[in-house]
Protein backbone atom coordinates (compact mmCIF):
# COMPACT_ATOMS: atom_id res chain seq x y z
CA UNK A 1 0.00 0.00 0.00
CA UNK A 2 2.82 2.67 1.07
CA UNK A 3 4.66 1.84 -2.40
CA UNK A 4 1.78 3.67 -3.89
CA UNK A 5 2.48 6.76 -1.80
CA UNK A 6 5.97 7.36 -1.61
CA UNK A 7 9.30 5.66 -3.01
CA UNK A 8 11.84 6.02 -0.07
CA UNK A 9 12.26 4.91 2.89
CA UNK A 10 14.91 6.08 5.63
CA UNK A 11 16.17 3.25 8.40
CA UNK A 12 18.33 3.45 10.63
CA UNK A 13 18.19 7.03 11.29
CA UNK A 14 20.11 8.54 14.56
CA UNK A 15 17.14 9.23 16.23
CA UNK A 16 15.54 5.93 15.81
CA UNK A 17 18.61 4.35 17.08
CA UNK A 18 18.99 6.48 19.85
CA UNK A 19 15.36 6.96 21.15
CA UNK A 20 14.38 3.29 20.25
CA UNK A 21 17.24 0.96 20.40
CA UNK A 22 16.97 0.40 16.80
CA UNK A 23 20.48 -2.00 16.58
CA UNK A 24 22.28 -3.07 13.30
CA UNK A 25 20.50 -5.85 12.85
CA UNK A 26 16.99 -4.62 13.11
CA UNK A 27 18.63 -1.93 10.33
CA UNK A 28 19.53 -5.01 8.11
CA UNK A 29 16.49 -7.11 9.00
CA UNK A 30 14.66 -3.81 7.84
CA UNK A 31 17.13 -3.33 4.35
CA UNK A 32 15.79 -6.83 3.75
CA UNK A 33 12.30 -5.95 3.74
CA UNK A 34 12.31 -3.06 2.08
CA UNK A 35 14.57 -4.99 -0.57
CA UNK A 36 11.74 -6.87 -1.10
CA UNK A 37 8.99 -5.14 -1.68
CA UNK A 38 8.64 -1.98 -4.32
CA UNK A 39 9.84 0.84 -1.94
CA UNK A 40 14.00 1.88 -1.72
CA UNK A 41 15.81 2.05 1.28
CA UNK A 42 18.22 5.32 2.73
CA UNK A 43 20.13 3.55 5.39
CA UNK A 44 21.76 6.25 7.63
CA UNK A 45 24.64 5.75 9.38
CA UNK A 46 27.03 8.36 11.86
CA UNK A 47 29.40 8.53 14.53
CA UNK A 48 28.18 11.08 17.75
CA UNK A 49 30.65 13.72 19.39
CA UNK A 50 31.86 11.58 21.94
CA UNK A 51 33.20 8.80 19.12
CA UNK A 52 34.61 11.71 16.63
CA UNK A 53 36.40 12.68 19.84
CA UNK A 54 37.74 9.34 20.71
CA UNK A 55 38.76 8.63 17.09
CA UNK A 56 36.18 6.22 16.54
CA UNK A 57 34.51 7.74 13.56
CA UNK A 58 35.68 5.33 10.76
CA UNK A 59 35.05 2.02 13.04
CA UNK A 60 31.40 2.92 13.83
CA UNK A 61 30.94 3.75 10.43
CA UNK A 62 32.16 0.27 9.36
CA UNK A 63 30.66 -1.56 12.17
CA UNK A 64 26.96 0.35 11.13
CA UNK A 65 26.99 -0.98 7.19
CA UNK A 66 28.91 -3.91 7.90
CA UNK A 67 25.67 -4.61 10.32
CA UNK A 68 23.13 -3.18 8.14
CA UNK A 69 24.25 -4.66 4.86
CA UNK A 70 25.05 -8.20 6.18
CA UNK A 71 24.42 -10.62 3.76
CA UNK A 72 22.36 -8.29 1.45
CA UNK A 73 23.26 -8.30 -2.53
CA UNK A 74 24.43 -4.50 -3.41
CA UNK A 75 21.88 -2.57 -5.42
CA UNK A 76 22.15 1.29 -7.25
CA UNK A 77 18.26 0.63 -5.42
CA UNK A 78 20.23 1.46 -1.44
CA UNK A 79 21.12 4.84 -0.69
CA UNK A 80 23.60 5.35 2.33
CA UNK A 81 22.93 8.67 4.10
CA UNK A 82 26.17 9.82 6.19
CA UNK A 83 24.69 11.76 9.17
CA UNK A 84 26.84 12.59 11.69
CA UNK A 85 24.74 12.57 15.42
CA UNK A 86 26.20 15.93 16.12
CA UNK A 87 25.31 17.65 13.25
CA UNK A 88 21.74 16.82 13.15
CA UNK A 89 19.39 19.67 13.95
CA UNK A 90 22.03 21.13 15.73
CA UNK A 91 22.85 24.09 13.34
CA UNK A 92 27.03 22.57 12.89
CA UNK A 93 28.01 21.20 9.94
CA UNK A 94 30.52 18.84 9.23
CA UNK A 95 33.38 20.76 7.22
CA UNK A 96 33.43 19.47 3.47
CA UNK A 97 36.22 17.70 4.29
CA UNK A 98 35.48 15.81 7.26
CA UNK A 99 31.54 15.05 5.47
CA UNK A 100 34.31 14.05 1.98
CA UNK A 101 36.48 11.70 4.08
CA UNK A 102 33.53 9.73 5.90
CA UNK A 103 31.64 9.42 2.39
CA UNK A 104 35.16 8.00 0.35
CA UNK A 105 35.47 5.78 3.62
CA UNK A 106 32.12 4.86 3.03
CA UNK A 107 32.85 4.11 -0.78
CA UNK A 108 35.93 2.15 0.40
CA UNK A 109 33.86 -0.12 2.16
CA UNK A 110 31.38 -0.41 -0.03
CA UNK A 111 34.11 -1.49 -3.19
CA UNK A 112 34.97 -4.01 -0.80
CA UNK A 113 31.61 -5.78 0.31
CA UNK A 114 30.04 -5.01 -3.61
CA UNK A 115 32.89 -4.41 -5.88
CA UNK A 116 31.18 -1.74 -9.11
CA UNK A 117 27.99 -1.41 -7.52
CA UNK A 118 29.88 0.68 -5.11
CA UNK A 119 30.04 3.77 -7.66
CA UNK A 120 26.75 3.94 -8.41
CA UNK A 121 25.65 3.29 -5.05
CA UNK A 122 24.53 7.39 -4.00
CA UNK A 123 26.05 8.53 -0.72
CA UNK A 124 24.11 11.48 0.70
CA UNK A 125 25.52 14.00 3.63
CA UNK A 126 22.86 15.06 6.09
CA UNK A 127 23.23 17.19 9.32
CA UNK A 128 22.39 20.62 9.02
CA UNK A 129 22.49 21.42 5.33
CA UNK A 130 21.23 24.56 4.23
CA UNK A 131 21.26 27.30 1.33
CA UNK A 132 24.78 28.38 2.53
CA UNK A 133 26.45 25.31 3.09
CA UNK A 134 24.95 23.36 0.24
CA UNK A 135 27.22 23.60 -2.82
CA UNK A 136 30.56 23.25 -1.26
CA UNK A 137 29.31 20.15 0.49
CA UNK A 138 27.35 19.08 -2.46
CA UNK A 139 30.92 19.50 -4.88
CA UNK A 140 32.72 17.00 -3.07
CA UNK A 141 33.18 13.88 -5.23
CA UNK A 142 32.09 11.19 -2.77
CA UNK A 143 28.76 13.19 -1.92
CA UNK A 144 26.28 12.46 -4.06
CA UNK A 145 22.91 14.35 -2.47
CA UNK A 146 22.10 15.65 0.69
CA UNK A 147 19.50 14.48 3.19
CA UNK A 148 17.78 17.77 4.19
CA UNK A 149 15.84 17.99 7.05
CA UNK A 150 15.04 21.10 9.09
CA UNK A 151 16.39 23.28 5.63
CA UNK A 152 13.33 21.13 3.95
CA UNK A 153 10.56 22.54 5.63
CA UNK A 154 11.08 25.91 4.10
CA UNK A 155 10.06 26.02 0.29
CA UNK A 156 12.78 28.89 -0.56
CA UNK A 157 15.47 27.52 1.33
CA UNK A 158 14.68 23.81 0.02
CA UNK A 159 14.62 24.92 -3.30
CA UNK A 160 18.04 27.14 -2.85
CA UNK A 161 19.68 23.82 -1.60
CA UNK A 162 18.25 21.98 -4.74
CA UNK A 163 19.57 24.79 -7.21
CA UNK A 164 22.81 24.62 -5.00
CA UNK A 165 23.27 20.55 -6.68
CA UNK A 166 25.46 20.30 -9.78
CA UNK A 167 23.92 19.50 -12.60
O1 LIG B 1 18.44 14.07 10.25
C1 LIG B 1 18.34 14.79 9.29
C2 LIG B 1 17.55 14.36 8.14
O2 LIG B 1 17.12 13.05 8.33
C3 LIG B 1 19.04 16.07 9.22
O3 LIG B 1 18.28 17.04 9.85
P1 LIG B 1 18.77 18.57 9.83
O4 LIG B 1 18.99 18.92 8.37
O5 LIG B 1 17.65 19.32 10.45
O6 LIG B 1 20.04 18.62 10.62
Amino acid sequence: MLEDYCQLVIIGHSERRQYFGETDDWVNRKLRAVLASRLDPIVCVGETLEQRRAGETEAVLERQLRGALAGVELTHRITIAYEPVWAIGTGETATPGQAQSACAFIRGLLRQLGGDVAEVIRIQYGGSVNPANAADLLAQPDIDGALVGGASLDAAQFAAIVAAAPA
